[in-house]
């Protein structure tokens, strides 16, 4: 086992340095696998929201934006480059904070870490590139107008963030919202915010300009609410349930201000008879119990093609059984606590409920003997699943899959699409016109073949319905933290001559 670090005590930081909340108050920082308090968070209040929106107000039109919101990207593409090389240099210890802080395994809090890296990388190659994609003249039809567009940064950004991936959600924001111009204030979740924390530390040491990254840890109603509805905060971005991201959409509202969502889901996988079934198993189990199931793309719905159904069910317990569920920090774990004792909690009550409903729960349920303490939950499968029950409908956001059968195409794609989100989708077969068809049936914003939950920093990432809406990474990703201004200029000597001119006597 990894030593155990020190939980650095960190201020609220803003404006470039670190500040203690104006209640003084702190919250207990949890290690869920341990249940043992390990450290403290300040908890922001609406004061120090104030705060810290007038510093990113403040740096984001410092001496006219030359230095940050009007100054090249590639001057920004320096500081986000300083950042993923920090992130490189430290990525052992962040990874040890962010396993303790949410209970997932070490090894996918290192791969986190990798992540963040090269989300940094890649927003500074795109702050580079804007600088190109600047004065695009727009093809007119006429002689006498020509237009061009600027790509100007939205101003503020409120970020509100979840749990599952602390560090790596928020760095899907921060990152294309620094490349942009834009100036944030940041607010992740009470639950893990260590690592966030430690960023502010990091923009210290590149000497990120004071005020462009504010992180202000504290619960929902206390730090997050003020900050959706804060008349200075030009956009709010948030990833997290979808009753949050209702409330923090009524709340822009009152200011029209644009949001973009990352909401819940409920995924399905869809796995036909043509199939390799060991490499088919491998991947349904990938897509749910990765993270323990706290992805919002995981595919909690698994849907097998009724001829090989047994036979996959029969593997995927074989595998699942094999699953190494531990400490986070034990060599080899693939399966740590989840996040926290509410969510544990949370995650019983579905499977009780499946069960009373009339599902039968096919492996796991329960706490898993070994472990006695922390809020580890089974890799679970359930069958003899209905679609009126709750376990086919709502989000679980735990190491839960439901599984039904069906017999034709069609009928897998009607299962599929048979919920209220619309995040994403899978399809594993060898017949890939058929893949295709399904990726053009599935009504959600990303789908995979022959595959589930890769992500990639190039590829939009959000979804449909429910799940949201606005889309994050790749240039899209960008696209979220600018705005479009059209700039036209009459270019003829002519006079307008539309009104009568008055006479020169
Ligand atoms: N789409 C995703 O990636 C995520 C989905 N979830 C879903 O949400 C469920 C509940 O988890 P929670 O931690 O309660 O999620 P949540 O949506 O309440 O928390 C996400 C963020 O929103 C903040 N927040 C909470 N109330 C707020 C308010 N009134 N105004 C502004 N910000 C507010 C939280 O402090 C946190 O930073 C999970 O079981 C899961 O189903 C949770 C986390 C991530
Ligand atoms: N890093 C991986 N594989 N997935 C990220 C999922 C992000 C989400 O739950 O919104
Ligand atoms: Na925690």
């Amino acid at each position: 086992m990894a030593a155990q670090p020190t939980i650095p005590r960190r201020g609220l930081f803003i404006g470039g340095g670190w500040r203690e909340p104006s209640l003084g108050r702190r919250l207990p920082v949890i290690n869920p696998a341990t249940e043992a308090t390990i450290g403290d968070i300040p908890a922001a209040t609406a004061e120090d929201v104030e705060i810290a929106v007038a510093a990113a107000r403040e740096a984001f039109s410092r001496d006219g934006g030359r230095h940050w919101s009007r100054a090249p990207g590639a001057v920004r593409a320096k500081f986000l480059r300083a950042i993923a090389a920090k992130i490189k240099d430290r990525q052992s210890d962040l990874a040890l904070l962010e396993a303790l802080d949410s209970g997932k395994p070490l090894d996918e809090a290192n791969g986190d870490m990798d992540d963040v890296a090269a989300c940094f990388e890649y927003y500074a190659d795109l702050a580079e590139a804007l600088d190109g994609k600047q004065r695009s003249p727009i093809s007119l039809p006429m002689e006498n107008f020509k237009s061009h567009t600027l790509k100007e940064p939205i101003g503020v950004v409120g970020m509100i963030t979840p749990w599952n991936y602390p560090l790596l959600m928020a760095t899907w924001k921060v990152a294309p919202s620094l490349a942009a111009g834009c100036t944030t204030v940041l607010k992740p979740s009470e639950l893990a915010s260590l690592t966030c924390l430690e960023l502010g530390a990091i923009c210290t040491e590149v000497g990120l300009p004071p005020g462009v990254l504010n992180i202000i840890t504290g619960l929902g109603p206390e730090a997050g609410a003020p900050l959706s509805s804060h008349p200075d905060v030009d956009k709010v971005a948030f990833t997290g349930s979808t009753e949050t991201g209702k409330r923090i959409m009524t709340a822009a509202a009152q200011m029209v201000k644009p949001v973009s969502l990352e909401l819940g889901g409920k995924s399905a996988l869809i796995v036909f008879d043509d199939v390799d079934i060991d490499k088919a198993v491998e991947w349904a189990m990938f897509g749910i119990f990765f993270n323990a199931g706290q992805v919002c793309s995981a595919t909690s719905r698994l849907l097998l093609h009724e001829k090989i159904a047994k036979q996959f069910l029969d593997r995927l317990v074989a595998w699942t059984k094999n699953i190494k569920v531990s400490d986070p920090l034990e060599e080899g774990c693939r399966l740590g606590s989840v996040v926290s004792e509410g969510q544990y909690e949370k995650i019983k009550k579905f499977i009780s409920t499946a069960r009373s409903e009339g599902a039968t729960i096919l492996y796991g349920g329960a706490r898993p003997q070994h472990l006695r303490r922390g809020f580890f939950i089974e890799p679970t499968i359930i069958t003899d699943v209905s679609t009126s029950m709750q376990i086919w409908r709502e989000e679980v956001f735990g190491p839960v899959v439901c599984v039904k059968e069906f017999r034709t195409e069609s009928e897998a794609v009607e299962l599929a699409n048979d919920t209220h989100y619309g995040l994403a989708g899978a399809v594993i077969s060898n017949d890939q016109d058929r893949c295709e068809r399904i990726s053009k049936a599935l009504h959600s914003g990303i789908v995979w073949i022959n595959c589930s939950q890769p992500t990639l920093v190039q590829a939009p990432w959000g979804g449909n319905k429910r799940s949201g809406f606005g889309r994050e990474l790749g240039e899209w990703g960008l696209e979220n933290y600018l705005t479009v201004k059209q700039v036209t200029k009459y270019c003829s000597d002519e006079p307008w001559g539309w009104y009568q001119p008055p006479s020169k006597l």
